[in-house]
């Protein structure tokens, strides 16, 4: 996609995203709702048509062509199987629009429904099939015209947390197996985490940050992004000098000495600027300082909740901060009891601004 626009009277809900996807990949467009995600995909597929821009499959232009003269093809959230014809009746329709033989049609739809392991439901109506079979009919509907790519609109929203984490894993050993290029539309930060091979994340008509999913946590490029991907701490803080390879912090009276390399935005603040400090939950560890470089911050334990493998804690600092850590239990400290956190200088994040 290049630099694709598109407005809806006088709200611009993309702006100017220009977008490479190599084939084979697992990318995830994620975002909150109304950023545009859905609009984004419904352009590759026909359904919108962008104001400007262009967007190619394999060299060739079809940002004006007929939906169904595009070599894509998208799954829905709602399935839309046709209820009045059988499950290989759907799965053998786009291949049959194509002109395809109908021995060879039989033979791809038994193809897919081994991939979709639901090889004996060929001959049901999809009244009979529950949620999870229908969306991987739908599935399968859309891989039998063996397009370039599948495009998915949240698939899996209208499933219950425990069929959509088992379809996630489906879904992603699907994608695996046929080494297709699905590009996958979730305003869900762990189902985007855990499928992707790229997560674009989507922002007010943007793309804030193209990466892994592995970056994205660790490396944020925005304080949005930093907010939106999993919970974080933040801090406000001055940079008081660059130091060779190191930043001075000013965050209230304490200074912390942070290599530069840790600086994830793409623009670098310079010395006398606001900057921001993203610690995640799990970067504190409870406890004095071990080494002289650590970050040490102190509070009181307000509430602990516990979780099995982990244990949530909210700390309160002196100047009435609410910091939320995830540590390892057992945490023996009890509620009210003032706690020392401290955090490796390189297990943060810093954004300019
Ligand atoms: N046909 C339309 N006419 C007018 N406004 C539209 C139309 N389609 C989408 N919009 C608006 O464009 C913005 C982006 O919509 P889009 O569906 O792309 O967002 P999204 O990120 O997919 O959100 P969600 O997760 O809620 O589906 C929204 O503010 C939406 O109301």
């Amino acid at each position: 996609m290049k630099n694709i626009r598109k407005a809806y009277g006088a709200l611009r809900v993309i702006d100017d995203v220009s977008l490479k996807i190599e084939r084979g990949v697992f990318i995830t467009l994620l975002g909150p709702s109304g950023c545009g995600k859905s609009t984004l995909l419904r352009s590759i597929v026909g359904l919108a048509e962008p104001d400007s821009g262009e967007i190619l499959v394999d060299g060739k232009d079809i940002t004006r062509a007929a939906a169904h003269n595009r070599p894509v093809k998208m799954v829905f959230q709602d399935y839309a199987l046709f209820p009045h014809m059988t499950v290989a009746q759907n799965i053998g329709f786009g291949c049959e629009m194509q002109g395809m033989e109908k021995s060879a049609i039989a033979r791809r739809c038994t193809e897919l429904l081994e991939l979709i392991r639901l090889p004996d439901i060929a001959n049901r109506y999809p009244d009979a099939l529950s949620g999870g079979q229908r969306q991987r009919v739908a599935l399968a509907r859309a891989l039998a015209p063996d397009p370039a790519a599948l495009l998915l609109d949240e698939p899996l929203g209208a499933l219950d947390l425990k069929l959509r984490q088992d379809m996630q894993r489906e879904l992603k050993a699907i994608q695996r197996r046929t080494g297709k290029t699905f590009v996958f539309v979730t305003h869900d930060q762990q189902e985007a985490m855990s499928m992707s091979d790229l997560v674009a994340v989507m922002n007010k008509g943007r793309i804030e940050q193209l990466d892994s999913p592995q970056n994205i946590y660790a490396n944020p490029a925005t304080l949005f992004i930093a907010d939106f991907v999993g919970a974080t701490n933040l801090f406000k803080a001055k940079l008081e000098m660059i130091d060779g390879g190191h930043l001075v912090l000013a965050v209230g009276d304490a200074r912390w000495r942070i290599p530069a390399a840790r600086v994830t935005s793409d623009r670098k603040p310079v010395a006398g600027e606001a900057v921001s400090v993203v610690i995640r939950p799990e970067a504190f560890d409870i406890g004095a300082s071990r080494r002289q470089d650590d970050i040490v911050l102190s509070g009181r334990l307000t509430d602990q909740t516990y979780l099995g493998d982990r244990v949530h804690l909210n700390v309160e600092t002196a100047d009435g901060a609410a910091l939320l850590v995830d540590a390892r239990p057992p945490v023996a400290v009890g509620q009210g009891t003032e706690i020392k956190l401290r955090c490796r200088p390189d297990n943060l994040a810093i954004i300019a601004g």
